[in-house]
């Protein structure tokens, strides 16, 4: 058995060759010879996966390692018989980590403190849903917006895009990309939107490039919109608007999911997946495949104020450490990529351990994610 895998993707070779031959592959552009004789094909979100690649090919079954799906056919894939896994909410806590770390900066920059303000968060799956129980546990106030929940009857205080536009001092989108249909999401942050956000305003875009119109948005910064703004992800990539990454406060290459866990959890999401299509079901547990974190244990006294919360992700991770390269490099043929394939090792809040000698700190820091403890300490 041939199982062909992105050349990005952690634990992939360790993983897949228990179940056969793995050639590891890049992913843009993919070298469509080695399709020939391939049973199984295992993407990100690089590969445009449809009829044009797998037509008249071996492959039985495609996973990505993703939570986004959009760079895939799946009713082609449906219809031609081929099976197919993606990696929901794998890299979620990674994402929600990656906008705390952007808040955070950007609080301490223009000095304002997180919990006098209200965030909207436009899309509440496992990205949004994780970032709204992080910010509320914080005392953050929240705006909800998810139609397709909303229409389904799901619990929840969900408010209409206008809603959030006229009240949310920080809007952040966490939709998947549809182009069409009743919930397209394509330009949902077109320049009319744009231009009615509050003064002031933070404007985050962490799920895909095409989401926010970038002419648009380039163009009322131009204007001299009183707006700050964090981009992960652009329109298009790699090929990004050089003139929007200058106006931008963050910009970074589509790496808001790029933990090390968030990555593993996509790999063996998509291994469990195919070990089971093949009648070889699996399990995999990710604590057995992780190295140990760079920083293993911290202590904490006293209180948990905003200053110190900032200090402690940014311990982990800060947002700025991928701000920089991708301006240095932006422009370059190829570097887009490179950047990400070239990742520095990034982990989760949860890979902290943090001992606090007051209680209300612990108990704050682990509804955020931290492994935190509370124990006097002397
Ligand atoms: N930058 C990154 O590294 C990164 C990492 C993970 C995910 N993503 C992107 O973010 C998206 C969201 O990730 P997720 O894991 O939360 O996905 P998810 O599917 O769990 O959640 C998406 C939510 O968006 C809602 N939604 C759909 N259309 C909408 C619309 N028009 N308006 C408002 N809400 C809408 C859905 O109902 C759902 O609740 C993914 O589809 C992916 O494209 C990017
Ligand atoms: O959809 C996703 O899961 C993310 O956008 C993911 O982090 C993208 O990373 P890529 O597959 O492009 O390496």
């Amino acid at each position: 058995m041939k199982i062909l895998v992105d050349e990005n993707m952690p634990y992939a070779r360790e993983l897949f060759s228990r179940l056969g031959e793995v050639k590891a592959v890049p992913g843009r552009p993919i070298p469509v010879a080695e399709l020939a004789g391939a049973d199984a094909l295992m993407v990100r979100s690089v590969t445009k996966v449809n009829e044009s690649l797998l037509a008249n090919q071996s492959i039985k079954f495609v996973g990505t390692a993703t939570a986004g799906t959009d760079h895939v056919d799946q009713a082609w894939l449906a219809q031609a018989g081929i099976g197919f896994s993606a990696a929901p909410g794998c890299n979620a806590i990674a994402v929600v980590e990656y906008v705390f770390s952007s808040l955070l900066y950007l609080a301490e920059r223009d000095g304002f403190t997180l919990t006098d303000r209200t965030v909207g968060i436009v899309g509440v799956g496992n990205v949004g849903g994780r970032l709204q129980k992080r910010l509320e546990a914080l005392g953050v106030r929240t705006l909800l917006c998810d139609p397709p929940r909303a229409d389904n009857g799901d619990e929840g205080d969900f408010r209409t895009l206008d809603e959030l536009v006229q009240e949310a001092d920080i809007l952040t989108f966490h939709t998947p990309l549809f182009k069409d249909g009743p919930y397209k999401s394509l330009h949902l942050a077109d320049e009319a939107l744009i231009r009615r956000l509050k003064p002031g305003a933070i404007l985050i875009n962490a799920c895909r490039g095409p989401v926010v119109d970038n002419a648009a948005l380039l163009k009322c910064l131009e204007a001299g919109q009183d707006l700050s703004v964090v981009l992960d992800v652009w329109e298009p990539e790699p090929d990004l608007n050089l003139a929007l990454l200058d106006k931008v406060d963050i910009g970074t290459s589509h790496i808001a999911g790029y933990t090390l866990e968030g990555k593993a959890r996509g790999t063996t999401q998509v291994f469990e997946a195919y070990s089971k299509f093949i009648g070889q079901a699996q399990q995999v547990a990710l604590d057995t495949l992780l190295p140990p974190p760079e920083f293993g244990r911290i202590t904490l006294h006293g209180k948990l104020c905003q200053p110190t919360l900032k200090r402690l992700v940014h311990l982990v991770y800060d947002v700025r450490r991928d701000d920089a390269p991708l301006r240095k490099v932006a422009g370059i043929p190829g570097e887009f990529d490179k950047l990400r394939k070239n990742y520095l090792e990034r982990r989760e809040w949860s890979s902290l351990y943090v001992q606090c000698d007051d209680a209300d700190a612990a108990t704050l820091l682990k509804k955020l994610g931290f492994n935190a403890v509370h124990h006097p300490i002397r």
